[in-house]
């Protein structure tokens, strides 16, 4: 039976903790288990994405990492601090954009705020200043740093967020859907940066997206969370690998009736402006076989058939559904 899950391993014996080490956490709102008995470490430089449908416990499982609500049970260390118990030396290892939420002081200026946050982790003004104005450069606000985040849009808002989760240079970045309502150009240096910070500066990252092509580009890793547990967790190629077979596709004049009436309803259509794709599996030789000599006889004209290799989408739409076998998960 596959095995779906990495095992968190113990740190005993070994020179350094891994950046971020869950264990146990679960999380109870009155009747409900938002997160359930969630473990899992994640290794310095590792970009791990965290995925799963609306409500699967990806922003509560955040929040317990960044010390922002207790878990009803289990622990958070970050970089050996236990979060609990260690709180201010863990919050400082780490950096945090959450999910649609304030992240910013809407009454303060944009470089108000990266002042601000650098110096509520213990930073001197001196320290954070060239950071600051590199981070807002890079996000095209220099021009707007001293104007009133609140009258700034929503993308914009978002970009401060991001810059103020990085200005102290923290070893461990969390970002809840960090390129929420940004344009195309500010999501690309976001994703820019991710890629930056841990290929050049190491740093460690938990990043939680539906944007699953987002979460292929850069997750070395993914944890795919359902009902508040993991039912994978896998390194990103690994899985493409083990669970994305890839398929054939078939392209061919004609609608979804041209191909019914010659094929019957055996195969996987999808049609769009007078042209149908056929898929199959690539291992379904048998299929192709019927499928190319039953549009041969049916005169249908095949314009291209192509081996198409699945993406993270795929597979995550695969396990939601329940098609792939997660094995014991217990
Ligand atoms: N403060 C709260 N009080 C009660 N229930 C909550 C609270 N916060 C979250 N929940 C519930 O916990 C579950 C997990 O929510 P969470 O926000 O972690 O999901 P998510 O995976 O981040 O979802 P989304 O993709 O929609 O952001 C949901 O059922 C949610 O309604």
């Amino acid at each position: 039976m596959p095995e779906l899950l990495l095992k968190p391993h113990t740190t005993a014996g070994t020179a350094a903790p891994p950046a971020i080490e869950l264990r146990h956490l679960t999380k109870k709102y009155g009747h409900l288990t938002a997160v359930q008995d969630v473990s899992l470490d994640v290794p310095a430089g590792q970009v791990l994405g965290l995925l799963g449908p609306n409500g699967a416990g990806k922003t509560t499982i955040i929040k317990m990492m960044a010390g922002l609500i207790t878990p009803t049970a289990g622990t958070v260390r970050l970089r050996g601090y236990d979060i609990s118990k260690q709180r201010s030396r863990a919050v400082q290892q780490i950096g945090a954009v959450l999910e649609g939420s304030r992240n910013v002081y809407w009454s303060l200026s944009a470089w108000q705020n990266l002042l601000y946050f650098g110096r509520l982790k213990g930073l001197r003004a001196a320290e954070i200043r060239p950071r600051a104005e590199r981070l807002l450069r890079d996000l095209d606000l220099w021009d707007r740093r001293n104007q009133q985040v609140g009258g700034f849009s929503r993308g914009m808002q978002q970009k401060v967020a991001v810059a103020a989760a990085l200005v102290t240079d923290p070893p461990i970045v969390l970002l809840d859907e960090p390129t929420i309502g940004l344009d195309v150009e500010a999501a690309r240096t976001v994703r820019h940066w991710v890629r930056r910070l841990t290929r050049e500066e190491g740093k460690t990252v938990v990043l939680t997206t539906h944007q699953l092509a987002m979460a292929e580009e850069l997750a070395g890793r993914v944890a795919v969370l359902r009902d508040g547990r993991i039912i994978a967790d896998l390194p990103t190629a690994e899985l493409l690998d083990r669970y994305a077979e890839d398929r054939l596709e078939i392209d061919v004049a004609g609608t979804t009736t041209t191909v019914a009436d010659v094929l019957g309803a055996k195969v996987a259509t999808e049609s769009a402006n007078g042209q149908t794709t056929i898929q199959l599996p690539t291992s379904d030789q048998d299929t192709l076989h019927t499928v190319l000599t039953g549009l041969h006889h049916g005169s249908v004209p095949v314009l291209r058939v192509s081996r198409v290799r699945p993406s993270l989408e795929d597979v995550f739409v695969s396990l939601l559904k329940g098609e792939v076998d997660h094995g014991n998960n217990s």
